[in-house]
């Protein structure tokens, strides 16, 4: 198709080769617009029909489109694309609307990411002084009183280990609401295996209080923590400091099986007080007449324990790997 489009002051001159109503022929129309219009016109020609595009020399609203009053014949308005002042002014409501409603929205977003850093940054922070007192507190006593120091530690850390532990069931629920990037089975396991021994051999059993084991758990689990939480309080401000980057990705190589050792021999330990005690066993039927040890519980715990184990070594391992490699990429 041979097509001419030519605009000059307010009038359009078209003019084409091509076959329509009297066949192949040449067509050709003008229009007299009421105002001026830009001199740049673009056209696009399809099988079916030519689009021409034309802008008005001052932005406004038109009375009517051509100088002469009655609309020649073959003009007709597409009424898709149709806007009249009245639509115009609503569309322009809307789009002033859902900008509001997107700023309202990252202000919001901004709001609950800071409160959730607040959060997170208290609750780390928190779990920091618990821990370190519980480590510092250790250790003095260690070179104050020596081996005395041992057998006397749950009575004198346990309250801040209980607070500790406790509180750590948030880690569960962070996990859980996707609060932190982290799966909720390793922090479940990691919180429900400390718990019971915390709370079941160590808390229920007198006899096990003033057990060495205690001195060795106890002291197994605040070293990792005194590295973990402020990692993660300068995690919270996107800030880290190499060093400690490294021992929290590192120490647990050694201090996780150490630390399922320990509390696999406390659980050893107290099976003997549980049977003699017959604290928590489970009453069997009246007909059967007996009950049943809470250290079967115990054996199928420490089965549990080791596959515990090996699942959250597995996920320290990944997340060591992911840390290290992501790094490495980054300074390459
Ligand atoms: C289903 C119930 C079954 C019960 C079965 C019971 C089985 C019992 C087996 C129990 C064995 C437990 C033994 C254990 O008690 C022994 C010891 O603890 S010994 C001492 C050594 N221990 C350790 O080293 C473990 C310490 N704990 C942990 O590392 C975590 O608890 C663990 C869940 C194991 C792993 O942590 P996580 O998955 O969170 O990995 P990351 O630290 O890499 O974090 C991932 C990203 O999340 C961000 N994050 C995580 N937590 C926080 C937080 N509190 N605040 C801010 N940000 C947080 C972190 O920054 C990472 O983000 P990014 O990747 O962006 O950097």
């Amino acid at each position: 198709m041979n097509i001419e489009v030519r605009v000059h002051e307010r009038v359009l001159q078209f003019k084409a080769q091509g076959r329509g109503a009297k066949g192949q022929n040449e067509y050709e129309f003008s229009l007299e617009f009421l105002l001026p219009v830009k001199s740049e016109v673009s056209h696009r020609s399809t099988q079916r029909q030519v689009n021409i595009t034309l802008r008005k020399e001052q932005r406004g609203w038109w009375e009517r489109l051509t100088l002469q009053d009655r609309k020649p014949l073959f003009v007709v308005p597409d009424f898709d694309r149709w806007l009249d002042e009245s639509d115009a002014e609503m569309e322009i409501r809307e789009k002033e609307e859902k900008k509001e409603e997107m700023k309202t929205a990252r202000h919001e977003e901004r709001g609950f990411i800071s409160l959730k850093r607040g959060l997170l940054f208290a609750y780390n922070l928190v779990q920091f002084l618990g821990f370190s007192w519980i480590f510092v507190n250790m250790t003095v006593r260690l070179f104050i009183f020596g081996r005395d120091s041992v057998s006397d530690t749950f009575h004198t850390i346990s309250d801040v280990m209980f607070f500790c532990q406790i509180l750590a069931a948030v880690e569960v629920l962070n996990a859980a609401f996707g609060f932190v990037r982290t799966g909720v089975t390793p922090t479940l396991i990691q919180v429900v295996g400390r718990n019971f021994i915390l709370f079941i051999i160590f808390g229920a059993v007198e006899e096990m209080q003033h057990q060495p084991v205690v001195f060795f758990v106890f002291y197994l689990w605040s070293a990792i923590e005194i590295f973990r939480y402020p990692f993660y309080m300068l995690g919270c401000f996107n800030t880290e400091w190499k060093t400690l980057t490294w021992l929290r990705y590192t120490i647990w190589i050694p201090l996780y099986p150490l630390g399922v050792l320990a509390e696999a021999v406390a659980v050893i330990q107290s099976i003997p007080i549980f049977d003699k005690t017959k604290l928590f066993s489970i009453p069997l039927p009246k007909a059967v007449g007996t009950s049943v040890s809470f250290s079967c519980v115990l054996y199928v715990y420490l089965g549990l324990m080791f596959l515990g184990l090996f699942i959250n070594f597995r996920h320290l391992y990944k997340q060591r790997t992911k840390r290290f490699r992501t790094k490495k990429r980054k300074a390459n």
